[in-house]
């Protein structure tokens, strides 16, 4: 099967995207497909695989594959990707507008320069903080805010936000030296995240600005994780450390997004997308 398909990416963050008007696929392939184009060995190589489709609830619909096939309920980058694609595209004609996840329905707000998309704000909801909504295997209604997780003997302490999918936010003194590589999977794989995790090790480094490195569930690590971004700034005030409303710069290993938890309980984040390149990838199934 060919397949046209157009690579992006938001600091790194890097997703093979598929038109839905332009090819049809089974159910059953989208899994494999996202780990067949995610392989830089064999396929085209990325973190993942982005569906583009019509929706019956929103002006577009993005799904999103991991590079191990797993299908999550929202990506921050992916958002910000499919809503610059879907402007310049003509899939929309204004500079507002709505995409649908799993996760559910997020308003998009292109900035556009010269007809270009060049930064994208998205408002990606209200976060959900009970261990129920993470999902945590335990726990009841209080936000998880230092929780206890028994990993080799030793007790790690985070902090559980869902952004549409689950994060455990781990605050340490230095992004460089943090074991993203050796506990994030350890981590990811859990029992005690029933859907498994995408973990982040955060330094809060001034009232307004956070140092982010990320394992991510389903991709491993990645150079940029937008909802893990959004989850840094909730865990961040839920601490204490930055004050609700105020607009936090996080300082991926990509490059800056900026993220504020409004007041109206809203997280709203605001970053760059790009094209990288257009092609035709020949699937043999
Ligand atoms: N690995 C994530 C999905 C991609 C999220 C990330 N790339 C973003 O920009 O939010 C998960 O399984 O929940």
């Amino acid at each position: 099967m060919d397949i046209p398909f157009t690579k992006m990416q938001a600091l790194g963050n890097n997703y093979i995207y598929l038109d839905d008007r332009h090819i049809k696929l089974d159910e059953h392939q989208l899994s494999p497909l996202a780990q067949a184009v995610s392989s830089v060995r064999t396929g085209i190589g990325s973190d993942g695989l982005i569906l583009i489709a019509p929706s019956e609830q929103a002006d577009v619909k993005m799904r999103i594959f991991n590079a191990d096939g797993s299908e999550a309920k929202n990506c921050g980058n992916g958002l910000r990707c499919v809503a610059k694609y879907a402007f310049e595209k003509r899939l929309v004609h204004n500079t507002r507008f709505k995409i649908e996840t799993l996760g559910g329905v997020v308003e998009a707000h292109v900035h556009v320069q010269q007809g270009i998309v060049t930064q994208v704000t998205i408002d990606m909801g209200k976060p959900r903080l009970s261990p129920k909504e993470i999902p945590l295997a335990e726990g009841g209604e209080e936000t998880a805010i230092d929780y206890p997780l028994e990993l080799d003997g030793q007790y790690i302490r985070f902090t559980g936000v869902s952004m549409g999918n689950p994060h455990a936010v781990i605050f340490v003194e230095d992004v460089e030296v943090a074991p993203v590589t050796t506990l994030g999977p350890k981590i990811e794989k859990h029992p005690l995240f029933p859907e498994g995790v995408n973990v982040e090790f955060i330094h809060v480094r001034t009232k307004d600005e956070i140092d982010f490195r990320v394992w991510e569930r389903g991709s491993g690590l990645t150079y940029a994780c937008g909802t893990g971004a959004c989850a840094a700034v909730v865990a961040a005030v839920l601490k204490q450390k930055v004050a609700k409303g105020t607009s936090v710069t996080v300082h991926l290993q990509g490059g800056d997004l900026e993220v504020v938890w409004s007041e109206d309980d809203h997280v709203w984040m605001t970053g760059p997308a790009m094209y990288v390149c257009e092609g035709t990838y020949f699937w043999r199934m």
